[in-house]
C-alpha cells in the first residue's frame, strides 16, 4: 500500500534550540497513527508542521507522492484538524459552528447542510446542535471541536491530545469515533501522553523523545524488544537513603528507577533475583508497602528507549 504521506528529514529549531531532528516517517491510508512522548519531545512541532500551521527548516513533506509545497491547496482540503486547544466559537450554535469549519473547505447550501448534520450526528450532538457550546461540557466542547473537523470528509485527520481533561464517557466516545473513522478510510494522525489510549486504538505507534524518532513499529513489535524482560513496581514509605548502584550490582538487574516513594526495576526474565532486590531495600532501610510484576508493556517499552516513564 502506497503511503498517503510521507516525511522525510525534518528538521525544525526555534532560536538555536533544535525542536526537530531528521523526523521521518509515513503514513497509510485507513491507520491510527499514534505520536508517543513526554513534554517538550517535538509531538505538537510535527503535527503543527503537518497541519501547515508552522514552516520547517529542512526536510520535504509529500502527499500522495507529490511535493506539498507547491500542491499546498490540495492537501489542506484533505486535511481535517483537529488542535490541542478547542477551536470553536461559544455564541453561535454547535451546528453554526460545523457549518462555518466547512464552509471554509468550500460546501455550500444542501450538501453543507447534510455535511454539518452527518458530522454532528457522528459525535453524538445531533439533539443539541441548536444549542451554544458555552452550555455544553467539555467533553461535549471536544466532540464539538473534532465535528468541526471532519465535516469536511478529509482523508487525512490530525488530532492533538482530544481527550484531556474530560470525563470517560466522552473520551470513550471519542476513541469509538476514531475507530469509525479509520474503518472509513481516513489515517489518523493522534498524540496523546495516556498509555493506555495508545494500546486501545493505535495501528501504529511512532515514539519521539528530544525532537528525535526513537521508535516507528506496532505495539506487538515494539513489544517484542521486552520478551526478555519483566519489570517490579516497588511502593515503599520513601527511598531516602537508597543507593541505585546496590541494585545494579545484582545479577539480572538492568534498569532501576527511584522516585520518591516509588521503584522500577527491570530485570532479566531468566534470572531469579527477587529474593535480592528485596533484601537490598530492607538492607537500605526502606519499608515496603506494596510490590507488582509487570510483563511487556508500551510503558515498559518507552522506559527501556528513553530511561524515564512517561508521565513523570
Ligand atoms: N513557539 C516556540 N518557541 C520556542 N520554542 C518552542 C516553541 N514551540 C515549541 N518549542 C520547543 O520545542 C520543543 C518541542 O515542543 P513541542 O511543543 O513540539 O513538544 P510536545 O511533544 O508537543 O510537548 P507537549 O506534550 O507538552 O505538547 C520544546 O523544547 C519546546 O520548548
Amino acid at each position: 500500500m502506497k503511503p498517503i504521506i510521507e516525511v522525510k528529514l525534518l528538521e525544525k529549531s526555534f532560536k538555536n534550540r533544535k525542536a526537530l531532528q531528521n523526523i521521518s516517517f509515513e503514513v497509510y491510508p485507513g491507520e491510527i497513527l499514534c505520536f508517543l512522548g513526554p513534554n517538550g519531545a517535538g509531538k505538537s512541532t510535527t503535527i503543527n508542521i503537518l497541519s501547515t500551521a508552522l514552516r520547517y527548516d529542512r526536510g520535504e513533506i509529500l502527499f500522495q507522492g507529490e511535493k506539498v509545497g507547491a500542491n499546498a491547496a490540495r492537501f489542506k482540503r484533505q486535511l481535517g484538524i483537529v488542535p490541542q486547544d478547542l477551536a470553536i466559537y461559544e455564541e453561535i450554535t454547535a451546528e453554526q459552528n460545523v457549518k462555518f469549519f466547512a464552509s471554509l473547505y468550500g460546501l455550500r447550501g444542501q450538501e453543507l447542510q447534510r455535511r454539518a448534520d452527518e458530522a454532528l450526528a457522528f459525535v453524538g450532538l445531533s439533539e443539541r446542535k441548536r444549542d451554544k457550546p458555552r452550555t455544553f461540557s467539555g467533553g461535549m466542547k471536544r466532540r464539538l471541536n473534532i465535528a468541526c473537523a471532519i465535516a469536511h470528509k478529509p482523508q487525512v485527520i490530525i488530532m492533538d491530545e482530544p481527550t484531556v481533561g474530560i470525563d470517560p464517557q466522552s473520551r470513550n466516545h471519542i476513541l469509538e469515533s476514531i475507530v469509525r473513522l479509520k474503518e472509513q478510510g481516513a489515517s489518523i494522525i493522534y498524540t496523546t501522553h495516556y498509555m493506555e489510549e495508545v494500546e486501545e486504538i493505535s495501528t501504529r505507534i511512532v515514539i519521539i523523545d528530544h525532537g528525535r524518532i526513537i521508535a516507528d513499529g506496532t505495539k506487538e513489535s515494539l513489544k517484542e524488544c521486552l520478551e526478555e524482560e519483566k519489570l517490579y513496581e516497588i511502593d515503599v514509605e520513601n527511598t531516602i537513603g537508597l543507593n541505585e548502584d546496590e541494585l545494579y550490582r545484582i545479577d539480572g538487574v538492568k534498569r532501576v528507577q527511584v522516585g520518591e516513594n516509588h521503584i522500577r526495576v527491570t530485570t532479566l526474565k531468566g534470572i531469579e533475583n527477587l529474593d535480592r532486590i528485596i533484601h537490598t531495600l530492607i538492607h537500605a532501610g526502606m519499608r515496603i508497602q506494596n510490590m507488582a510484576t509487570s510483563s511487556a508493556s508500551l510503558e515498559m517499552v518507552f522506559l527501556k528507549l528513553t530511561g524515564r516513564t512517561l508521565r513523570n
